[in-house]
C-alpha cells in the first residue's frame, strides 16, 4: 500500500518548488496529531497538522523517522488521523499488547534503563500496551509464564542477555506443551509456542538477538517488534532418560560446559573477569572427555576423546564470533550443526578458538568434525577428568581427579546456562518451533566481520 505525500518547501533563494515524495504505509508505525503547546501544557494547544512515524532501514539498523504534514484545519486533521489509524491497525502481526520481562541484573545492570530509554517510548508511540515484570530471581519469568494468562497479549518480550532469553523461550514453549496436553516425561512431538518472542539485547554476548537482528541495538529490536516482523526459528529439545529437561538454541559439552561451571562457581567476581578467569583456567587444565556421539538418521556413532562438542540450532553470532559459533547452520533450516573438537594439543586448540575471531575457517583442522544433524545422543564416559576448581598451583592429575562433579552430573552449557545432566543427553531439533520478532537474515546483508578478543 503506497501513500503519496506532496511536500512543498522553500529553497534558500526563496524560490518555491514542489517535490513529490512517497511513503509506503506499510513502513509507518504511528500517527499523531501535532500541536504547539506551552511548557507544562498537557491538553489543547495550537493545531499544526499530523505527524507520521516511519520505520527506516539502513543496512541492518532500523530507525524511527518523523514526517510532519502541516494542516491547520481541525476537520481535515481529524479525518486524516482516523483514516490512517484504521489502516495502521489493520496490518497483520503488529502487536497491540505485550508481556515484557526485564532482567535487572543482566550484564552491567542496565536492562531496565535500556527499556525505559530506547523501547518504552517507541511502544507508547505505537499505542502498544506493555505489562512489565522486572524479574526478582532466576526462574521468575519461567514461573510466571507457566501460569499467567497469555490470551490478552500478542507477544512476549525479553530485555536481557542469553540466559534470560533462554529462560523466556523455554517458558513459552513449555507453556505451549502444557496447554496442548503434551506429556513432557516422554519423547513427544512438541507444539509451537502460542506467541512470538521479541528480544531487546541487554546482556554481554546476546547471541540469539545478534543471530536474529544481525546487530545489538535496542531501537532496531524494538522496531522489529512494533512492525511485527516475524522470523521463525528452529529450537532444540534436551531430554535425559526420556524426560524433557528444557528447550534451547545451543549446547556445549566439555570445554564449553566446564568453563561455564567454573565461572558459575566464581559468581562473586565481576562478569567479564570471571569469564576470562574460567576460560584461562579451563585452558590450563585442558583435558579430554570420553564420549559416544550418535547422530540421527541412521544413527551413526562416534566414540573417542573430545575437547568440546557443540550442538547449535542457530548460527550464534556475537562480537567474539562475528560469523557465528556455528556459521554452518541457519535460523530455520530444520537442522543443527554438530561440531566435535577431538583430542589435540593445547596450542592447536587455542589456534582453533582464535579463529572464531577471524575470517579464517575455524573448523579447518584435522581434529574437528562438523556435521549437519537432526538429533544427537551424547553419552559421556567415566574416565580421567579434572575437577575445575583445583587450586591455582595444584597439578591436574587425571588418575585421581573425579570424572564427574560431586553431585554425580556432567556440566552442560545450554544457552549460557549451566545444566547438570546425570547421564546421556538426547538433543533433537524442532523446525520453526518458535517465532521471534526480527529480520529475515537470509535477506539481510552480511554483518561486517570485526574481531576483538581471545
Ligand atoms: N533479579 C534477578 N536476580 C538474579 N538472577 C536473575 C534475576 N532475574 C533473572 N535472573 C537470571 O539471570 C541469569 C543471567 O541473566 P542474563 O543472561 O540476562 O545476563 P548476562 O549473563 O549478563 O548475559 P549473557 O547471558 O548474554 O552473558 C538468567 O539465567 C536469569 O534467569
Amino acid at each position: 500500500m503506497a501513500f503519496k505525500c506532496l511536500f512543498v518547501f522553500a529553497l534558500a533563494d526563496h524560490d518555491v518548488k514542489r517535490q513529490e515524495e512517497y511513503v509506503e504505509l506499510k513502513d509507518v508505525f504511528a500517527v499523531k496529531v501535532k500541536r504547539r503547546r506551552s511548557a507544562g501544557q498537557q491538553t489543547g494547544g495550537t493545531l499544526l497538522g499530523i505527524t507520521l512515524f516511519q520505520c527506516k532501514k539502513k543496512g541492518l539498523k532500523l530507525k524511527e523517522h518523523a514526517i510532519h504534514l502541516n494542516n491547520l484545519s481541525e476537520d481535515h486533521c481529524e479525518i486524516w488521523f482516523k483514516s490512517l489509524k484504521e489502516i495502521l491497525s489493520g496490518f497483520k502481526n503488529r502487536p497491540k499488547s505485550l508481556k515484557v520481562f526485564v532482567n535487572p541484573i543482566s550484564h552491567k545492570k542496565e536492562a531496565y534503563q535500556i527499556y525505559l530509554d530506547e523501547v518504552a517510548p517507541l511502544f507508547k508511540l505505537a499505542d502498544i500496551e506493555a505489562d512489565v515484570t522486572i524479574t526478582k530471581r532466576k526462574g521468575h519469568a519461567l514461573s510466571i509464564l507457566k501460569d499467567c494468562s497469555l490470551e490478552e497479549h500478542d507477544g512476549v518480550v525479553c530485555v536481557g542477555g542469553d540466559g534470560s532469553v533462554a529462560e523466556v523461550a523455554h517458558g513459552l514453549l513449555l507453556r505451549a506443551q502444557m496447554d496442548a496436553g503434551r506429556d513432557t516425561d516422554s519423547i513427544f512431538t512438541p507444539v509451537q509456542a502460542a506467541l512470538p518472542l521479541g528480544i531487546i539485547p541487554a546482556g554481554s554476548t546476546n547471541v540469539v538477538a545478534c543471530s536474529v537482528h544481525g546487530i545489538r541495538r535496542g531501537m532496531t529490536a524494538a522496531l522489529h517488534i512494533i512492525m511485527g516482523h516475524h522470523q521463525p526459528v528452529d529450537v532444540c529439545s534436551f531430554s535425559s532418560m526420556g524426560r524433557l529437561l528444557r528447550f534451547g538454541f545451543s549446547a556445549m559439552f566439555g570445554f564449553g560446559g566446564r568453563t561455564l561451571a567454573l565461572a558459575e562457581r566464581h559468581r562473586w567476581m565481576p562478569p567479564s573477569q570471571r569469564r576470562e578467569f574460567a576460560l584461562i583456567k579451563t585452558l590450563a587444565n585442558l583435558n579430554r572427555d570420553g564420549e559416544d556421539i550418535c547422530e540421527h538418521g541412521s544413527w551413526q556413532t562416534r566414540q573417542g576423546l573430545y575437547l568440546n562438542i557443540s550442538i547449535m540450532a542457530i548460527p550464534c553470532l556475537c562480537s567474539t564470533a562475528p560469523r557465528g559459533l556455528a556459521p554452518n547452520t541457519r535460523l530455520n533450516n530444520g537442522s543443527m550443526a554438530l561440531i566435535a573438537v577431538g583430542n589435540t594439543s593445547r596450542s592447536e586448540f587455542i589456534k582453533h578458538l582464535k579463529r572464531y575471531n577471524s575470517t579464517t575457517n575455524q573448523f579447518g583442522f584435522s581434529f574437528i568434525e562438523t556435521q549437519t544433524v537432526k538429533a544427537v545422543k551424547l553419552r559421556p564416559h567415566s574416565q580421567g577428568r579434572c575437577a575445575d576448581d583445583v587450586s591455582e598451583n595444584e597439578e591436574c592429575n587425571t588418575k585421581t581427579m573425579p570424572i564427574i562433579s560431586s553431585e554425580g552430573t556432567y556440566p552442560w552449557n545450554i544457552d549460557a546456562d549451566l545444566l547438570e545432566v546425570p547421564s546421556e543427553l538426547l538433543i533433537r531439533v524442532h523446525p520453526q518451533l518458535l517465532t521471534l520478532f526480527g529480520a529475515d537474515m537470509e535477506e539481510a546483508e552480511e554483518a561486517p566481520v570485526k574481531c576483538s578478543c581471545i
